[in-house]
């Protein structure tokens, strides 16, 4: 990569990269989700269901909750124990997918050891299934089809670069990671709106020259602060999806922020970056399904 800036990605002015507020992206989403909402004749209608105590889970379920309730949907969170067996929580699956007052389901992720995810998630109806993760779903989006219910995370970060305006056809990105929940969906997502795209992971050699080429980097590792500075293209547009907990109890992205502000053209913060995206995703996959169900 040379140090010339990429087109259309001259630094703000004062220097460094224009921040893209996630939070504030988020706020008008569901403003606007909330309006669309108060004009149905009908609440669509939100279930999560999270299984045992795990604390980053406590907070992430009551944050969607809050925010669906705000946004004037029916929502409610079903809590089973850490012990529940997989048969039972897919009778509580099976009676949310008969429930027509139902819209979305969301199992929230990770689940306690004795319960596959993959058979939770293969139970949900798939147009029931706001987390975009069914292979029906999934299968669709690797299929190019942009229509159907896109993971909340991916598509958070579509809506953000699409709002910075950052060039999105013929782009090169790269996606740092390939869990089914961010990575891979990611990589689709972009695929479809025409860059060029690599994955990287865990077993790619080379990882700062692969991030250097990118012009749209995103960031799904789950390692604190792993990506330098250094690994950075100048007035490149870096998305940091990273949420991880320092052990003095601080959330910091996957991203060293300071040092890469300084050789982006945006970047996003973490948290207040993805992360509220997220919610508001979730909301509009919600809404989505409803207008599907009940159009
Ligand atoms: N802001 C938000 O809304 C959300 C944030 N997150 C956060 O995003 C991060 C990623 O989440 P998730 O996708 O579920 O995580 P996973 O652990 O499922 O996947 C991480 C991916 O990163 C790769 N990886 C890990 N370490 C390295 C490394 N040192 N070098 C190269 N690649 C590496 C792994 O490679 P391999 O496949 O080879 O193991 C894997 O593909 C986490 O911090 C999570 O908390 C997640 C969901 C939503
Ligand atoms: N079935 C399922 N679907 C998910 O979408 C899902 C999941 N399981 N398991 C865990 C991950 C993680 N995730 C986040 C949601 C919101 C924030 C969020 O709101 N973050 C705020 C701050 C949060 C805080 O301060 O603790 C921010 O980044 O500004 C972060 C992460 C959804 N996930």
């Amino acid at each position: 990569m040379s140090g010339a800036p990429l087109p259309g990605a001259a630094p703000a002015a004062g220097g460094g990269a224009r921040i893209i507020d996630g939070k504030a992206v988020a706020a008008a989403l569901r403003a606007e989700i909330a309006r669309r909402v108060a004009a149905l004749p009908f609440r669509p209608g939100l279930r999560v269901v999270r299984v045992g105590e795990d604390p980053a889970s406590v907070v992430y379920v009551r944050t969607k909750d809050r925010a669906a309730l705000a946004a004037g949907f029916d929502s409610a969170t079903l809590v089973l124990p850490a012990e529940t067996s997989e048969a039972e929580l897919l009778a509580t699956v099976a009676r949310l997918n008969a429930d027509p007052a139902v819209d979305g389901i969301l199992v929230q992720l990770p689940l306690p050891p004795q319960i596959r995810s993959a058979a939770v998630i293969e139970a949900i109806d798939p147009a029931k299934d706001v987390d975009g993760f069914h292979p029906l779903n999934a299968g669709r989006l690797a299929s190019g089809r942009t229509d159907g219910l896109i993971p909340c995370t991916p598509k958070g970060v579509m809506h953000l670069l699409r709002h910075a305006g950052v060039p999105l056809a013929g782009a090169r990105a790269l996606v740092l990671g390939r869990s089914q929940i961010v990575g891979r969906p990611m990589a689709q997502l972009l695929l479809a709106a025409d860059c060029t795209v690599t994955i990287a992971h865990s077993r790619t050699r080379d990882l700062p020259a692969e991030c250097r080429r990118a012009e749209i980097l995103v960031v799904a590792a789950g390692r604190a602060e792993m990506v330098r500075g250094d690994w950075i293209a100048p007035g490149a547009a870096v998305i940091d999806v990273g949420m991880n907990r320092l052990p003095d109890g601080r959330l910091t992205g996957d991203v060293a922020f300071a040092e890469a502000r300084a050789v982006a053209g945006w970047i996003t913060p973490a948290p207040g970056g993805v992360g509220p995206m997220t919610v508001a995703c979730l909301l509009e996959n919600t809404l989505e399904a409803a207008l599907a169900r009940r159009g």
